[in-house]
């Protein structure tokens, strides 16, 4: 397979036999429902069935890597979703650090591509742009949903 290029896919990947998971915070709501559904279009433009989708929300994205390890055994490929902004304290920090570890310990427990949705935002407008919620913004939850679709194909070859 001649190499495509750097940030080129090198082939379409079909989703047409996958089971795919979306485990999403609740917080910052208005982001997150736009990265979810930026995700939900790319799965199913590479030709994941609706019913092959299993979607589960947790309170915030602390609790991401316990929702993942929810999902684990019930689908070939997890995204995990959060939004975290930057407050007046240091929780930002430590939440960002704690779950991103944690998030790839899980990977590792499950045996399964589990894709990295974590926003770690120092504005609420940083998140907006990446949710595709601007007007020079891109929905990163597309990127997520394309990396999701590789990532489980490419570990079953
Ligand atoms: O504080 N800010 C945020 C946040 N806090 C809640 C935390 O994730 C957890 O749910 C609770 O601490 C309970 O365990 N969770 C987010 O997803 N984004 C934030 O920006």
């Amino acid at each position: 397979m001649p190499w495509a290029g750097i940030g080129k896919v090198d082939r379409k990947y079909d989703g047409t036999n996958l089971r795919v998971g979306i485990v999403h915070a609740r917080w910052n709501s208005e982001v997150i429902e736009a990265l979810v559904n930026g995700a939900l279009d790319k799965l199913k433009e590479l030709g994941v069935k609706e019913h092959n989708i299993i979607i589960e929300s947790v309170p915030g994205s602390f609790e991401l890597p316990t929702g993942v390890r929810m999902l684990a055994n019930k689908v070939d490929v997890v995204i995990a979703i959060g939004v975290l902004i930057k407050g007046s304290t240091m929780h930002f920090e430590y939440i960002s650090e704690a779950v991103s570890h944690e998030l790839m310990k899980v990977q590792r427990f499950m045996r399964k591509p589990l894709i990295f949705g974590l926003l770690t935002c120092l504005t609420d407008e940083q998140a907006q742009a990446r949710a595709g919620l601007t007007s020079d913004g891109h929905n990163h939850g597309s990127d997520w949903g394309a990396a999701a679709v590789e990532m489980a194909v490419k570990v079953e070859e």
